[in-house]
């Protein structure tokens, strides 16, 4: 809190039940916080007419009303006031339509002493100023750069999912910039000096997903030779970001949502479930809502994570976001390699407007780092760029097409010696093991430049899985 230190932390709670108003009093009150207690929607509305309050924690149904219309009162006349439901067992429905009503976070009966300090914790944490709102015109400040109104908007929006705890779920085509939008949401919040764990649920081996998400106990399954955190843990007090959610297992959507509701996690082997607090931010460049149309996301775990989304459009819907961006690309690698950052014509520049970007950012980072790879001068032309000549969507890229091949170009430096199918692979005396890794990483680097960074296009040109195609990005540490 940014109050003086004589000043005691206040909180009202809002529960026709004496026991739960009685053990949160408790509760706030071995945190050093004073609560005042309401029993009904009446006697709230009477406390918060005479005084401010650092948080507040109501329950859903109150003898003369719904505890959803004091999250929005307090939202609309009380802003600065953080608040939290308190729900029935179960019921997640409740909980999900408290938060899009603005409350910053739920806790479910029977209140579980762990989860309740962690959320009084939050909740004075999101009182302090947090860090500064993104502002500038570019999102220079934030990192997520665009001009467009589109990017914006989500930067605004981004403000203010930081200050509530509610799952967010970012759509958008690959190289979007989901990860880096998840990030941001993480570091202008409360949990900013906590961890944010990426996770690419699609690069996880099926089997072990469970033990890679909850962890597991020693002896629990073959190779388990000893006790293992999991990353809910790793990220306790932070935010989870898990992407490509819809390649997660149907069995372990079930686990998910079950860790979710209950903010706590069974590892492997274990007896006992371990309490976590942990954000979850999620990501897919798929239809989600398909997914669960199709029955291959579940729908009750749709409806958990997808409490708010925020989609980010492709870029070639956004062409004002381009100069912004090569500029800051151009910068970034001249840091890198050291000297004055090259400038593009203004030809190459009209060149990349009129290019559809079906990597978006990401491919336009790599077509940059390719042109300063081939050529030292200070202005980079559109000869440079080396972009096909036909605008051919990755996606329509067929397996096997000669035509495919034939297009490609080098991208980034390590990329340069892939550009060639039947290019000698100068890799030396070293061993097979890592022979065969660097004739794998190239194949893969040569379909992803042939795909412009579509994976699953590239999935489908190496005649993989897209989950394959990932878990080899990431073990070759190329993801
Ligand atoms: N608005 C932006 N400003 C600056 N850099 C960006 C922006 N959007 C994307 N990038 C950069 O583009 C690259 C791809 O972004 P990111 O990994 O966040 O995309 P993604 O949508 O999560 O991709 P994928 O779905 O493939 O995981 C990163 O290097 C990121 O820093």
């Amino acid at each position: 809190m940014s109050k003086s230190p004589a000043h005691k932390a206040t909180a009202l709670i809002v529960d026709d039940e004496p026991d739960i108003l009685e053990l949160v009093s408790i509760t706030c009150a071995r945190l050093g916080v004073v609560a005042g207690t309401a029993g009904s929607l009446a006697e709230a509305r009477g406390l918060l007419a005479r005084r401010s309050f650092d948080l507040c924690l109501t329950d859903m149904r109150l003898p003369d009303g719904d505890g959803i219309e004091l999250v929005r009162e307090i939202g609309a006349h009380h802003p600065e006031t953080p608040v939290a439901m308190i729900t029935a067992y179960g019921n997640m429905e409740s909980a999900v339509t408290a938060m899009k009503a603005g409350a910053f976070d739920f806790v479910a009966k029977p209140l579980d002493l762990h989860v309740l300090r962690d959320l009084i914790h939050a909740a004075l944490k999101l009182g302090a100023p947090l860090a500064p709102a993104v502002t500038d015109a570019d999102g220079s400040d934030s990192g997520l750069l665009g001009t467009s109104a589109q990017m914006r908007e989500i930067r605004t929006l981004i403000a203010k999912l930081a200050r509530n705890q509610a799952p967010v779920f970012i759509s958008g085509a690959s190289g979007t910039g989901k990860e880096l939008a998840a990030r941001l949401v993480h570091s202008l919040g409360p949990r900013a000096d906590a961890p944010f764990v990426p996770v690419n649920c699609g690069a996880i081996p099926g089997e072990l997903v469970e033990s890679e998400l909850f962890g597991h106990r020693k002896g629990s399954f073959t190779g388990a030779v000893s006790d293992k955190q999991g990353l809910f843990q790793a990220a306790q007090g932070g935010t989870l970001f898990l992407d490509e959610i819809a390649d997660l297992p149907l069995p372990m959507q079930v686990k998910l949502l079950r860790a979710i509701q209950q903010k706590s996690v069974r590892p492997v082997g274990a007896e006992r479930e371990v309490p976590v607090d942990v954000r979850i931010i999620s990501a897919s460049h798929h239809d989600l809502k398909q997914a669960v149309d199709r029955g291959a996301f579940r729908q009750d775990l749709f409806y958990r994570i997808n409490v708010i989304e925020l989609f980010i459009p492709p870029l070639r819907e956004r062409p004002e976001d381009i100069d912004v961006l090569a500029d800051s690309i151009l910068r970034r690698i001249a840091a890198q390699i050291g000297g004055e950052p090259q400038r593009l014509s203004a030809d190459a520049r009209a060149t990349l407007h009129c290019h559809d970007f079906p990597g978006n950012v990401r491919e336009l980072e790599n077509i940059l780092e390719r042109a300063t790879a081939l050529s030292d001068a200070a202005v980079l032309e559109v000869a440079d760029l080396r972009l096909p000549d036909r605008q051919a969507s990755a996606a329509e890229t067929q397996p096997g097409s000669s035509d495919a091949a034939e297009s490609v170009a080098p991208t980034s430096p390590q990329q340069q010696t892939a550009d060639a199918p039947d290019a000698d692979i100068d890799i030396g005396d070293r061993p097979l093991e890592a022979k065969l890794d660097e004739i794998e990483k190239k194949a893969i680097l040569k379909a992803l430049d042939t795909t412009h960074w579509n994976r699953t296009a590239a999935a489908k040109l190496l005649g993989m899985t897209p989950r394959s195609l990932r878990y080899r990005l990431s073990k070759l540490g190329l993801d």
